[in-house]
């Protein structure tokens, strides 16, 4: 493993997908503040798959919302595709999350009153896609997740590594540049976690860009480079030399779970 450069897995110098610079945020509560975010800089190359860890409190979570518009930072800068997105207002973030970013998260965050096709389509729909497109789209995608047949399923029909699965496809549904986890095994047993850190790999070996949130030493092992967060600030960033295999990511998730 070497320490992080700012080159790409060929060597070469590579425009960043994501570029972050000097975040801070700040969280204030009934007049309490917490400096969740401290300062952090990230340059994320494409095809990366970057594991953000840290204990709890860290600020991985805030970080990921940051990253996704999800919340404004308090000051720092964030490029993503080399167009600076950190003072873009709710709509225009809105519009950027739906055609460049996919966001997973712990709990699904599936509709539960729509089906799952319905929910994979949504996104591609709100873009501006056509039905014909989302649709061959989402077919596509419920394939390659082991989800044909599960169409007219709703969430709650569904195990949550399904559920997760289902989230995955609606990530992806427009092709995002990045894809964004937050401890998407978090809430998943042992087959879960295995089923969807394969898929995510399976997904990062096919080129997909990802950054993935985790309190979870060995789920961030599926990842090729690992930054570790503490006190709101980035204590190590950490490369491997060999972006890992699928092999080895189910072998991490198999020392994982045992
Ligand atoms: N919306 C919020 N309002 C107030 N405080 C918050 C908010 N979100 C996070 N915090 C606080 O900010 C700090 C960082 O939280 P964050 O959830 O980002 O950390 P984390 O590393 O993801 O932790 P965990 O693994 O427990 O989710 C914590 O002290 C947390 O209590």
């Amino acid at each position: 493993m070497r320490r992080n450069g700012a080159s790409g897995r060929d060597g070469q110098e590579a425009e960043p997908i994501l570029l972050v610079a000097d975040l801070v945020k700040t969280h204030r509560v009934d007049g309490s503040v917490v400096r969740a975010v401290r300062g952090v800089d990230l340059r994320v190359e494409p095809g990366e798959f970057v594991a953000v860890t840290g204990p709890s409190g860290a600020g991985k979570s805030t970080l990921l919302h940051l990253l996704g518009g999800l919340q404004r930072p308090d000051s720092g800068r964030i490029e993503l595709d080399g167009r600076r997105v950190d003072q873009l207002g709710e709509a225009r973030w809105a519009v950027l999350r739906r055609r460049r970013i996919g966001i997973v998260f712990q709990f699904f965050n599936l509709v539960s009153t729509l089906t799952v096709a319905d929910n994979v389509e949504l996104p591609g729909l709100l873009a501006g896609r056509s039905a014909r497109q989302v649709r061959a789209r989402r077919e596509e995608l419920l394939d390659e997740l082991g989800l044909a047949g599960k169409e007219d399923s709703t969430p709650q029909d569904l195990s949550g590594g399904e559920q997760q699965r289902v989230a995955l496809a609606r990530a992806l549904v427009n092709r995002p540049s990045l894809l964004l986890a937050d401890e998407p095994t978090g809430s998943l047993d042992s087959k879960g976690t295995r089923e969807v850190l394969g898929l995510l790999t399976r997904y990062h070996d096919q080129g997909q860009t990802i950054v993935l949130v985790t309190h979870d030493a060995g789920v961030a092992s599926a990842a090729d480079r690992v930054v570790s967060l503490f006190d709101g600030r980035v204590t190590d960033d950490v490369r491997f030399a060999e972006p890992p295999t699928l092999q080895g990511a189910a072998g991490a998730v198999v020392r994982l779970t045992g």
